[in-house]
């Protein structure tokens, strides 16, 4: 009795703390009146300072609970361990302390790939075979204010050659790898590979609609998993008081929580235990628009199953400055050591903290000594599950808040926790096998991240990461590629678009099933093969073979799976011509003016072959 009646004292100096809120306990069900607690419990009473006496907005306060029900639920711990911490990261936030404190960084060492050596090769046929036992998962909850589209990235076109937009390139890349994979297959094994895609309340809907319209291009929609993240609250002030809406007092204000929030979703929703059900063993973690990945994907798989690497993080050498995050090992007083990425915003103050008095600079290769890291990871699936279970998949956190003042007493605008999705290995134990590869640029790395007028203020030599530079690069490894098979491409031209001095190479697409791995490549090119620079050369069939062709025009080629098609002999047509475009003209569909640049198809060969048999081009 006494010990109950204490409790109930307890709760009601507790809602006496905020009596608005009292005076409306009787229109709220028991588990909101449990979420209120929760709220008084953390410093929250000012959320309920201006609620009206009961029976005027009711509605507005059933809105207000059912949005703490969901950050509550959506968060590891709860709101009461997000305010916890957002304390604490602010506290640390106003002293000024170094993330890093303790750690002094170095360069670590990792594997690195040549294209197209004996490794490589190797690596790739490896990754083929481990390819049915992975799972991929794109994030791409992401608004990409830095590009400024209107629509989602994913839908953007990879190269306008074709007009495939990204998500197709991804899908198509990942069911030529299953199919691969499968031809293989030792055990029998065929299981289709899992697409999992995170999305956000920014991109959900017109990502789903994106898939639907186009039958998810070719996938199986039992395949594909959406999984959409939360926004988290927004924090007021140092003491974590969460952040009303100004339009609407009776919503808290919300913000992206970053691409970490991939871990907790994925192990919240149960794939992991299946997967493993299923025989995976890898889950492959991907960005929104890279074009170049999938030439990536096949030896690092390759690297991760050989090394028996729990983590393996693909990185390009990096330019000092660049946007993109540095693999750095940190080694602390006490010992322990990490391989881990230092975020690009962070690498400069690390450096010249730890006795890099320049900071973030080139060395002598004209580059920066720490990798760069392009944020795609293959965790090993058994161990990532393991570590989930410890952690719920929670991922260590930062805050960014910006002061009005030296004081660091208010903000200029609400902040909230963030997290990063290559943060996962900081939660891991020593004997965990990091590691890293680090690949060719032009092979790997062509992120469409930044508007035009930004892109164009890169200085000079380092990449632009533009919708320009990312399709020129398209074209580019495609070029060198069939080079390093064999093919004379001839080299490229320097010009500017959007502001931009890229190299444009032969414009050469083809689709991942008709060249997946560079042996496969070589098995399509044969003879003297040449290509003039002003030439387009796009396959859209499979058993499409290369030989003895000189290319000075467009060439357009599609045929179906059993039609087997030679392209030989000199062709030569106007071919199809570059106009430039200026981003600010508005006439101009937006994902082509931010290029710079449009085709004018003057002229071209065009075949198609839609029955099976043994072809050429004058067939
Ligand atoms: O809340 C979010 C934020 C971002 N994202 C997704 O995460 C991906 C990366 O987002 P951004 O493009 O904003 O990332 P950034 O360019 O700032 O840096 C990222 O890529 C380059 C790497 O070197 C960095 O280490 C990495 O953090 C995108 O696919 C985006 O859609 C989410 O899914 N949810
Ligand atoms: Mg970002």
């Amino acid at each position: 009795m006494a010990s109950s009646s204490r409790v109930d004292s307890s709760v009601s100096d507790l809602f006496s703390s905020a009596p608005a809120l009292q005076s409306n306990l009787g229109i709220l069900s028991p588990d909101q009146i449990e979420l209120a607690k929760i709220l008084l419990e953390n410093g929250q009473s000012h959320l309920f300072l201006h609620w009206s006496e009961p029976g005027v907005c009711d509605n507005e306060k059933l809105g207000f609970f059912d949005q703490i029900a969901r950050l509550n639920s959506s968060y590891p711990g709860g709101l009461a361990a997000y305010i916890k911490t957002a304390k604490e990261l602010l506290a640390d936030s106003k002293l000024g302390k170094n993330p890093y404190d303790g750690f002094s960084p170095s360069v670590p060492s990792g594997e690195n790939l040549t294209f197209g050596d004996e490794n490589f090769i190797e690596m790739e046929k490896r990754g083929v075979v481990e390819a049915r036992k992975a799972a991929f998962v794109l994030v791409a909850g992401g608004l990409g204010e830095r590009l400024g589209y209107n629509g989602i990235k994913v839908a953007l076109p990879r190269e306008t050659t074709t007009g495939t937009c990204f998500l197709q390139h991804y899908i198509e890349s990942i069911l030529a790898l299953q199919e691969a994979s499968h031809k293989v297959a030792s055990d029998g094994n065929q299981t289709d590979i899992p697409f999992i895609i995170m999305t956000s309340d920014d991109t959900h809907s017109r990502t789903q609609n994106l898939l639907e319209l186009n039958s998810y291009f070719g996938m199986k929609s039992t395949q594909v998993h959406l999984l959409k993240q939360e926004k988290v609250a927004c924090l007021d002030d140092n003491d974590a008081r969460l952040a009303l809406d100004s339009n609407n007092k009776y919503k808290i204000q919300t913000k992206p929580h970053g691409h970490g929030d991939v871990h907790s979703l994925l192990y919240s929703s149960g794939l992991l235990d299946k997967w493993l059900d299923a025989g995976l063993k890898w889950v492959l973690f991907f960005q929104d628009t890279n074009g170049l990945l999938f030439n990536a994907i096949p030896a690092s798989l390759g690297v991760s199953a050989t090394k028996q690497y729990h983590v393996n993080s693909l990185a390009v050498p990096r330019k000092a400055k660049e946007a993109i995050g540095g693999i750095t090992k940190l080694t602390h007083a006490d010992g322990r050591a990490m391989v881990i990425n230092v975020e690009y915003n962070q690498l400069d103050p690390l450096l010249r903290a730890s006795g890099f008095p320049d900071g973030d600079v080139n060395c002598e290769t004209g580059y920066s000594p720490f990798p760069g890291n392009i944020n795609q990871l293959i965790l090993e699936l058994g161990s990532y599950k393991e570590e989930l279970q410890k952690t719920g998949g929670a991922i260590k956190e930062f805050v960014n808040p910006k002061y009005k003042d030296s004081t660091k007493t208010s903000f200029k605008s609400s902040t909230r926790l963030e997290c990063m999705m290559q943060d996962y290995p900081k939660t891991l134990p020593p004997t965990a096998r990091v590691g890293f590869t680090v690949m060719d640029i032009w092979l790997a790395y062509a992120p469409v991240k930044n508007n035009p007028e930004d892109a164009a203020k890169v200085p000079k030599g380092n990449p632009y990461h533009s919708a320009t530079s990312g399709e020129m690069a398209i074209y580019r490894a495609n070029s060198r590629i069939l080079q390093k098979a064999g093919v004379k491409v001839e080299e490229p031209v320097k010009q500017v678009l959007n502001g931009q001095e890229v190299e444009i190479w032969s414009r050469i697409t083809w689709k991942p099933k008709w060249g997946l791995i560079f042996s496969d490549i070589k098995t399509k090119v044969s003879g003297n093969c040449d290509i003039s620079q002003r030439s387009t050369m796009a396959i859209t069939g499979r058993n499409v073979f290369i030989d003895n062709l000189s290319l000075d025009g467009a060439l357009i080629v599609d045929s179906i799976d059993d039609a087997e098609v030679k392209l030989g002999g000199s062709i030569k047509n106007n071919g199809w011509t570059m106009e430039t475009v200026d981003y600010k003209d508005t006439s101009v569909p937006e994902e082509i003016r931010i290029r710079g640049f449009r085709f004018n198809k003057v002229e071209q060969l065009e075949k198609k072959f839609a029955q099976p048999g043994k072809f050429s081009l004058e067939d």
